[in-house]
């Protein structure tokens, strides 16, 4: 049988450096009930949530039982010391192709045993076994940007946060046809994922989502504090077809009830007329003063779509997707480019996965990567060819930073896509 994330051994380098520490790395059966609570319990602690309730627990067995669960534990301590998990995720990129990426979550040590090497065990056993099973890219979403620069990973999509003074704004946006109506998400979940599935494959830095993460962005998962206040709103177009739904909540109110605050949950827009309709919605609710929103791209048009530019105020802009690529054939070759060219890059990697000299050479939008031993044209670690990767313009500033040496604007003209790169979720 080939081997999967689920079913790949334990990695033996990492599992011997913490038994060296009196500590031990195992992968946690999805089937062992109790197992998987405690782990669950150490995941929720490690980021400071409220202890799961039994209800909670159920749903998050169900959950995560489609994901490699990796545990660390100190014998006679009851929770794991330390967590992660990870799964083989489709990642949109440049052209529309899905890598297939090893993507990577719910890294938690315990505050009891921080600073002793265990996040290093996690994220090496993490890579290797990616590695070993020829995944070409690593990817995750990070609680601090400090963290994973470390371990070969680059921030190659960034989001937006935005405040919209709704009293203050017009629509200024194309019209907009097409059906707007209130839903739930028991009776819009099919349809949900198929939205979903849109919206992720049509642009690069996007994934394709498991139930879960689909779910969690559709309606409220167990535990949600506000799972009675959410409402879920569908958008079809004229012709009938779904396109895109937002998910919000609408706070405040008690001292001045004209003025309310809408907290978008998430805006999938599988098409332009969606994302205008959907925005449009919003901006125009009645008794409502603001509009927020968080992981929206870089290119997010909303102030365009306003009369007053200035009433729609970007309030955010961080690092979101982190990219580790592994393989460098394999990712360069599995998209597009805008343009052509030729060029050698000297790739470094501290940890022995991804380093070597390739020619990439673009013909018709297409790459072929060879290894060479000409001059390279450009040299960098390979976390700043993950942050290009995806499409995104920050050659220039990692030349100036000196993480990119050499020619970076050819390196940035070949890489760079007209359209950023988004992720519009965390996982
Ligand atoms: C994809 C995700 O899941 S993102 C979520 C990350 N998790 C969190 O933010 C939860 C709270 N934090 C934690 O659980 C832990 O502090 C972790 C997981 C971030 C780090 O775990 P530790 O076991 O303490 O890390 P470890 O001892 O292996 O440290 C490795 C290196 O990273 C550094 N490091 C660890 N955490 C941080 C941090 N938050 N910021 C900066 N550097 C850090 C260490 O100083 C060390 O550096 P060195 O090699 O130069 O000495």
């Amino acid at each position: 049988m080939t081997e999967t994330h689920l079913t790949a051994p334990v990695d033996e380098r990492s599992k011997g450096a913490l038994a060296d520490s009196g500590l031990r790395l195992s992968l946690v059966d999805p089937a062992d009930a109790a197992a998987l609570d405690a782990w669950i319990i150490a995941d929720f602690r490690g980021f400071h949530g409220r202890r799961p309730t039994e209800e909670v627990l159920e749903e998050a067995r169900g959950n995560f039982g489609g994901r490699r669960t990796t545990a660390v534990y100190d014998d006679g301590v009851s929770t794991p010391v330390g967590t992660v998990n990870s799964w083989v995720a489709p990642l949109t990129v440049p052209g529309g192709a899905a890598l297939e990426a090893w993507a990577i979550s719910s890294v938690t040590v315990a505050p009891t045993h921080r600073r002793r090497g265990i996040a290093t065990a996690l994220l090496g056993a993490e890579l290797r076994t990616a590695h070993a099973l020829g995944v070409p890219a690593a990817i995750l979403t990070v609680s601090e940007s400090t963290i994973y620069g470390r371990w070969g990973f680059g921030p190659a999509t960034f989001a937006t946060g935005w405040s919209i003074d709704a009293k203050r704004v017009r629509w200024a946006g194309a019209p907009t046809p097409g059906r707007l109506s209130f839903t739930t998400p028991e009776e819009y979940r099919e349809t949900g994922y198929a939205v979903l599935a849109e919206t992720m494959a049509s642009r690069a830095g996007e994934i394709g989502l498991e139930p879960y993460l689909a779910d969690r962005l559709i309606g409220p998962l167990k535990g949600d504090e506000d799972g009675d206040r959410r409402l879920l709103v569908r958008y079809d177009s004229p012709e009938g077809r779904p396109e895109g739904f937002v998910s919000y909540v609408v706070r405040g109110g008690e001292e001045d009830f004209s003025r309310h605050v809408v907290e978008v949950g998430y805006l999938a827009a599988a098409t332009d007329a969606a994302l205008t309709a959907l925005w449009r919605f919003l901006l125009e609710l009645d008794l409502v003063a603001e509009v927020k929103a968080w992981t929206r791209g870089v290119d997010e048009p909303v102030q365009l779509l306003v009369q007053d530019i200035r009433g729609a105020r970007l309030t955010s802009v961080q690092d979101h997707l982190w990219v580790r690529i592994l393989d460098v054939p394999a990712t360069l070759t599995s998209r597009r480019y805008e343009s052509d060219g030729d060029l050698v890059l000297e790739v470094t990697d501290e940890l022995g996965f991804a380093g070597g000299r390739y020619r990439v050479i673009v013909e018709d939008g297409e790459a072929r990567v060879e290894s060479t031993a000409d001059a390279p044209d450009v040299t960098l670690p390979v976390e700043s060819l993950g942050s290009v990767y995806l499409g995104h313009d920050l050659a220039r500033g990692l030349a100036l930073a000196g993480r990119i040496h050499g020619d970076a604007d050819a390196l940035d003209r070949l890489f760079r896509t007209a359209v950023p790169p988004r992720l519009s979720t965390w996982f």
